[in-house]
């Protein structure tokens, strides 16, 4: 599981370090782990240390004291460095540290032609602007010409960002206007919640983390990631003892005459993830396309572990919105798990009664966040801040929240939130949402964990599969939503022979 910590939380940690006077030391490894990284990439990407021309970005907090020693550093090794400040003051020692290697320091009084010179001939622009003390959105001039690097920046051009991209808040993960866009971000301690939330995940690139002596509480972790090392443990696998009722039978109703489609999907889905058994209820179109592609599939309703209500059901669709219903009354008598997805959403008018998961994308957000709570939101606001509105929902529904979007952010009431990268951008296609219903129904009725923060984990949990899946089916080019619900299985069992493997590796080493 990858874990994150609010600045806050780091600071905290931090705190008693420095009262003890440690302060220059946590620097000196934070600078020598930023270096090294720095070097590293700098070898991969163009071969040799020495004789390439970096420029560091440098503000007047502590970021920037890490970017100069860091520069001292890779000066040391011959590279050509320039020092570029970008607040007119920086941190005393390292300014004194980097004048005394006679590296060349400019100030941000150049002309624009002059600064986006340094930009755009650098091979590693090293961005020491801001970090964990910034605020979201860079100062005016600096954002403008950031902007400008941005439109012009030559492709193997190395970006590493110390701590956090400036611009970005490390906290709440919001860009503001304009924020640094890394290749690679070298963080200290622990990753900060910035670098996981969207939009400001988007800005960080790959993240390293540099142990700079701090000890981050794992269970304090704010933000988590499902990772394939997490699979194996987490996914629900069948005991010897185990029969198809008590591995968990799923009720599914999804699709209509008119969205068909869905209901295929997410039955194909389901029933590639694992479910015990499918009990797909609805019209005969699509019920009938289910039965020719998934034999195994239950016609009608019966006892079911859970429920996954909703996806291709449009609100005229009277006889599958009343089984919605009915479904859903089941399901608060005896507290069986739902995932709730597109027609499902148009019946939540207030807290749920039972634990469920809703999948909305940020359209469906707005319209429950203004349905729930009265907060009238635009689309564009919410991809502005899609942790912060997914938690409102899932406070109002108290429910689990996951919002669907290049990132997945999973919210609940209380406890940690989840957010899942982009595993692969052809997933944007018409059925990932159903495919998705699917895989998250067969969770809810296999795991037999039904608190909120056990859904929370479960559709974490999903949603990762999911984004394996569609690798699989993608092998980097177009896919199909068909072959992405297939593909569940081949990346579940991959996933688990993989951990298998390591763990005979992992033996035989001992
Ligand atoms: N403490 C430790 O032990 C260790 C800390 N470490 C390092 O320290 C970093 C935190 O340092 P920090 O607290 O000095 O704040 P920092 O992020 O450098 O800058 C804040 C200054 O920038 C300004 N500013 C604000 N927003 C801005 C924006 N959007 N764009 C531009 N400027 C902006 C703001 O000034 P203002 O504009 O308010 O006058 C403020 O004074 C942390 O990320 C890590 O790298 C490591 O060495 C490990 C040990
Ligand atoms: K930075």
């Amino acid at each position: 599981m990858r874990r994150a910590w609010t600045p806050d939380q780091v600071r905290a940690c931090e705190t008693p370090l420095l009262d003890a006077g440690q302060g220059d030391a946590l620097m000196s490894r934070a600078a020598a782990g930023l270096a090294n990284v720095c070097a590293t990439e700098l070898r991969e990407r163009y071969g040799h240390v020495y004789g390439s021309r970096v420029l560091a970005l440098v503000g007047k907090g502590n970021n920037g004291g890490d970017a100069l020693f860091a520069a001292c550093r890779l000066a040391r090794r011959g590279a050509h460095v320039t020092v570029l400040l970008c607040a007119g003051r920086a941190h005393p020692a390292g300014l004194r540290a980097v004048r005394a290697l006679n590296i060349d320091v400019r100030e941000l009084d150049e002309s624009d032609d002059d600064v986006l010179r340094f930009l755009l001939c650098a091979h590693l622009v090293i961005d020491g602007i801001a970090g964990t003390g910034a605020r979201a959105g860079l100062p005016d001039r600096l954002g403008e010409l950031v902007r400008r690097w941005r439109g012009r920046k030559p492709g193997r051009q190395l970006v590493v960002a110390v701590d956090v991209p400036s611009g970005v808040d490390a906290g709440t993960g919001q860009t503001g206007g304009s924020a640094i866009a890394a290749d690679v971000t070298v963080t200290f301690a622990g990753l900060k919640t910035g670098l996981l939330i969207p939009p400001a995940a988007r800005n960080a690139g790959r993240v390293e983390v540099v142990d700079i002596g701090l000890e981050l509480a794992d269970e304090q972790a704010v933000v988590l990631a499902v990772e394939a090392s997490d699979v194996a443990a987490l996914w629900p696998a069948p005991e010897p003892s185990d029969h198809k009722y008590s591995r968990g039978v799923l009720g599914l109703v999804a699709g209509s005459a008119r969205y068909p489609g869905a209901a295929v999907l997410a039955a194909d889905a389901a029933v590639s993830a694992g479910v015990g058994m499918l009990r797909y209820v609805g019209p005969d179109t699509p019920g009938g396309l289910i039965a020719q592609r998934s034999p195994e599939v239950v016609a009608g309703a019966g006892r079911v572990q859970a429920w996954a209500l909703g996806s291709g059901v449009a609100p005229d669709e009277e006889s599958q919105v009343d089984a919605i219903r009915a479904a859903l009354d089941e399901a608060i008598e005896t507290q069986l798990p739902c995932v709730l997805d597109a027609g499902a959403f148009d019946l939540i008018y207030g807290p749920l009664g039972m634990p469920a998961i809703l999948t909305p994308h940020a359209g469906e957000l707005a319209t429950l966040l203004g349905r729930l709570s009265g907060t009238i939101v635009s689309r564009e606001e919410i991809e502005a801040d899609p942790a912060r509105h997914a938690k409102s929902v899932a406070e109002a529904a108290n429910a689990v929240v996951l919002l669907k979007g290049a990132h997945t952010v999973i919210s609940q009431p209380a406890g940690p939130d989840y957010v899942q990268g982009p595993a692969t951008a052809w997933l944007a296609t018409a059925g990932s949402g159903d495919v998705l219903t699917g895989v998250l129904g067969a969770l809810a009725a296999t795991a037999g964990r039904k608190s909120l923060p056990q859904l929370a984990e479960l559709a974490a949990l999903g949603s990762f599969v999911h984004g394996q899946a569609a690798l699989l089916a993608s092998q980097g080019g177009p896919l199909r939503s068909l072959h992405v619900a297939a593909a569940v299985k081949y990346a579940v069992t991959e996933l688990r022979v993989r951990a298998r493997e390591e763990k005979n590796v992992g033996q035989w080493q001992l």
